[in-house]
Order: C-alpha cells, then structure tokens, then sequence
C-alpha cells in the first residue's frame, strides 16, 4: 500500500544528527502516487501549468522531484473542470511526478483587486477580467481534487506581519475552522495527501494552539505558514527555532515561500523537509544566476566580453555551452533563450544544494556551507 509519507518511524530513517545545532535536521523520502520525493526538497513554482521558460523534461534534469501548481490562476484560466475534462493537470502540462497545488487565499490576497474575506471564504474579483469569484475550503479543495493534485493544502488566511496578537489570534482561528472543513471536503486516497497550513505569525502560544488544532485533523503532512511575509530571517528562525517541534516528527514539514539559499539551509537545521520560492525561476528571468561565488547579476557591463561560463563544473546547458558574455547579451536584448538558460541554471543550482543537504545529512555530516 502506497502511502503519502514514508518517514518510517519504526526505521526512523530521519537521521538524527550527532552535532546538537543539527539534531533536528533530517532526510527521508515521501512516497506518493506520482513517485518519491527525496527530502530536504526544494519545488520549483509553476504557476500556470507551467514552470516559467522550461520544459517539464527540462525540469526534470534538473533533479526536481515535485512542482507546483496554483489553485487561484488555473480556476481563473482554463478552470479547474476544464483541465479536469483534459486528463487534470499531470496530463495537460506533461509532468508525470507529484504536484503540489496552493490552496489559492494566499495568491487572492496578493493577486486579486477588490477581495472580502468572509467566515465562508473569499469573494473576490479575478484580476483578468473583473469577474467574481469565490475560494471556500470546500471550493479550493474540489479544485484541487478537480486539478489532480498529488498534495492539496488547506485552505487558510495567511496572516500579514505585522499583526498584533489579536489579529494573529482571530486569523489564526479562521484558518483552524477552515481546515476542519478542508480536511473534511477532502477525497482521501493512497498516494495522495491533504497538508494542514499552521499560521499563528510570530506568537509562539497561537502557533501551539494552530498546531493542536490541526493536529486533531491527522493531516498527512503540514506547512508552516504566515512566514517569509516582510518579517525577515531573523525572525523568521527565531519562529523556526520552535514551531516545527510543535508539528509530529514523522510527517513532513513544508515552509511555505522560502527562499534563498541561507533561508533554506537555516530552515533545514530547524527541522524543515519541504520548500517553495519564485526566486531562482522568477530572479533568473531578471538576470541573476545563482553560483558558489555568489549572486551574478549578468546584465552588469563586467560580463559583456567574459568568456567563461557561470560555473565551470555546472553540467547545466548555459554553463556547458555558453558564456556569461553570451547569457549577458540574450538578457540585455531580452532574448527567449536568456529566460530559459538562467531559469535552468539556477533550478540546477537550487537542486544541487538540495542534493548536497541531503548527503551532508545521510553522511552526519555539519552543512552549514552557503553556496
Ligand atoms: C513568498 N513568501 C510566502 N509565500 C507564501 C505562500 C505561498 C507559497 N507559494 C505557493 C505558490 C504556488 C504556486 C505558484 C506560486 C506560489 C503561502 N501560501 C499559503 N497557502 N499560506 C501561507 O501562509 C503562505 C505564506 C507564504 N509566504
Ligand atoms: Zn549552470
């Protein structure tokens, strides 16, 4: 029987870590219907049903096990029964492995002009053409479903910072409802799985109390919402240093919206298993390519008669066969193929860093390298 998550706790394959400042960082494998994920693991973003200038086989060179896809845009373009009448999402994008759809109430509130939030869900207008909508744990869940999501979230408010403790707390309680209401709108199937959204923002009693709630609901995994929200990394481990232990060890833990590589590594060691951002994809499209000497920001003048790749021993397409005076020029010129070789790039570098957590691990080894 395949199950959701594969942290098998009587083989305990979370490796402990010898060093106290890594005891909590561990890697295991997630098994889904779709395939294995091999965490610590980073998901590219696919908002549109599609990761932005790549192929999907191209996605998969890089290393990438999971993408994601998005609730609030497809239900807007082509909607959800139309992708569901097409064969669902795997089958209309050609990615065969898991997908990981967002609930969608995060991107209403950052996409969508007018929106209201409601005890029932959000009612808002689709920022294409105006027309109103409405997201409901129960509609983002049949969505989802609909869409064939290999892990549906919760549907949830994710709690601006900053917010007094009032706020985080009647926020924090509207997501707790919801989630009872989107784990109970969930169609429950081997190989697939529903993850709880923990909010609370930067209050440590409201992340136990969001915690104990979803625990109640056995979800087959849960992220850490309401971070990488303005309040910067500081504060953002000073939450990571408690609110993964609120969460039960064997299942895993995705941190949503993060991050740059020293957010992520930090994130590891405080016991994070899953990660999303838009930086290398929608950075790489900007003109920064991620490398072991740091951030290359190609459009500078340096590089427009440099010769040599961005990585010398990078087996990424733009390191193997062009330079960084070429990438300079396609950027500048906005050429197609200047998206595309730094987008890949710098997936094949955030999957690199990626590989290197989970040896470090495997081996017992302190990762606290940045690049
Ligand atoms: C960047 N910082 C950040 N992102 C957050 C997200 C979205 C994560 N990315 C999902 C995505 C999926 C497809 C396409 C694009 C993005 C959150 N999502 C939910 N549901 N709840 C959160 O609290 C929450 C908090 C976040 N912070
Ligand atoms: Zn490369």
């Amino acid at each position: 029987e395949v199950s959701i998550t594969k942290f098998p706790a009587d083989e305990r394959k979370i490796i402990a870590k010898a060093h106290d400042k890594y005891k909590k960082a561990r890697a295991g494998i997630i098994n889904t219907r779709h395939g294995q994920i091999h965490t610590p693991a980073f998901m590219p973003v696919g908002t549109k049903g599609t990761v932005k200038a790549m192929l999907p086989e191209s996605v998969q060179t890089t290393g990438a096990d999971i993408i994601l896809g998005n609730t609030y845009h497809l239900m807007l373009q082509p909607g959800a029964k139309r992708v569901f009448k097409l064969g669902g999402l795997h089958k209309f994008m050609n990615w065969s492995k898991p997908l990981l759809t967002d609930s969608g109430g995060f991107q209403v509130m950052s996409l969508s002009k007018l929106r209201k939030i409601t005890e029932e869900g959000v009612i808002f207008n689709s920022h294409i053409d105006g027309s109103k909508f409405m997201l409901s744990p129960e509609s983002s869940t049949e969505i989802q479903y609909l869409l064939g999501s290999t892990i549906t979230m919760a549907f949830d408010e994710c709690t601006p910072y900053p917010s007094t403790y009032e706020q985080a707390k009647s926020s924090m309680e509207l997501t707790s409802r919801w989630a009872k209401r989107s784990r109970k709108a969930f169609y429950s199937r081997d190989g697939y799985g529903q993850f709880g959204i923990i909010q609370g923002s930067i209050y440590n009693d409201l992340r136990l109390k969001s915690a104990l709630d979803l625990i109640e609901l056995d979800f087959e995994g849960y992220a850490i919402g309401g971070l990488a929200v303005g309040e910067g990394q500081e504060l953002m481990f000073k939450v990571l240093d408690y609110a993964p232990d609120l969460l039960p060890i064997n299942k895993p833990r995705y941190l949503m919206g993060v991050g740059k590589p020293a957010d992520i590594i930090g994130a590891v060691q405080r016991g994070i298993d899953m990660f999303d951002c838009v930086i290398p994809t929608r950075s790489g499209r900007n003109g920064q390519a991620f490398t072991k000497y740091g951030v290359v920001n190609i459009r500078n003048s340096k590089y427009k008669e440099d010769n040599t790749p961005l990585e010398e021993d990078c087996l990424c397409p733009a390191c193997k066969n062009y330079t960084k005076a070429y990438l300079h020029y396609l950027v500048k010129v906005k050429e197609i193929l200047g998206a595309m070789l730094m987008t890949w790039h710098n997936l094949m570098y955030f999957q690199k860093l990626m590989l290197r957590i989970r040896e470090y691990i495997a081996q017992g080894k302190d990762f606290d390298f940045i690049s």
